[in-house]
């Protein structure tokens, strides 16, 4: 199958690309639902400096090696793939000859849910992590922002059926979130695919 061509972010010390309709109307419609319907989502509590917040938003981690993810001081134990995640992995895999172990799902349920400014520089992910992440339901914005150089930023929004590749030393150098918005919004599923040894 061939890809259209990809906007390339050009961001200054990384490597971001947006691939827009990876997955096509149908597939991406079939897998919001399936997806939706079919994980076991859960709302975790992280601690941080001595309190506790709900995060805002749903998450359900899966991998193929039982290894789990530590972040934010919480551990995730992971499900085994569905259908549906192995599907979609292995066309990610074969389109950039890449290898995932794991996938985190975050389920956004409307504007308020969001994920805060954050690089996914975890140990296990090892140095320079390719991290592909496929967007389905209603779009939301992105933004990237340099660690050191404030003047250095950027967004993206991530529409349905979409993937976003980060690769190189992004993680090292840039942070990205998923900011609030106060429009009135449906759901969006965020599937991240890592490998971690
Ligand atoms: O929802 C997104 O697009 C981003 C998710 C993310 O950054 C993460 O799970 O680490
Ligand atoms: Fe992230």
């Amino acid at each position: 199958m061939l890809l259209k061509s990809p906007t390339n972010l050009n961001l200054k010390d990384a490597n971001v690309s947006y691939y827009p309709k990876f997955l096509n109307q149908r597939e991406a419609d079939a897998y919001f639902l399936s997806l939706l319907k079919n994980i076991k989502w859960q709302h975790d509590v992280i601690k941080f400096f001595g309190k506790t917040y709900e995060q805002p938003r749903l998450t359900s981690f899966f991998a193929n090696n039982g290894k789990a993810y530590c972040y934010s001081n919480i551990t995730m134990q992971p499900h085994r793939f569905t259908k549906d995640l192995l599907k979609i992995k292995s066309r990610i895999e074969s389109q950039f000859n890449v290898i995932f172990t794991s996938c985190l799902a975050n389920l956004y349920r409307n504007g308020s849910d969001s994920n805060g400014w954050h690089a996914d520089n975890e140990k296990e992910l090892g140095l320079n992590p390719i991290i592909a992440s496929i967007s389905l339901g209603t779009a939301r914005v992105f933004q990237l922002k340099h660690k050191k150089n404030n003047l250095l930023k950027s967004k993206i929004v991530l529409e349905h059926g979409s993937l976003l590749l980060m690769q190189g030393e992004t993680q090292s150098n840039w942070l990205h979130q998923i900011p609030k918005t106060r429009k009135i919004i449906g759901k969006r599923i965020n599937l991240t695919f890592r490998y971690i040894a």
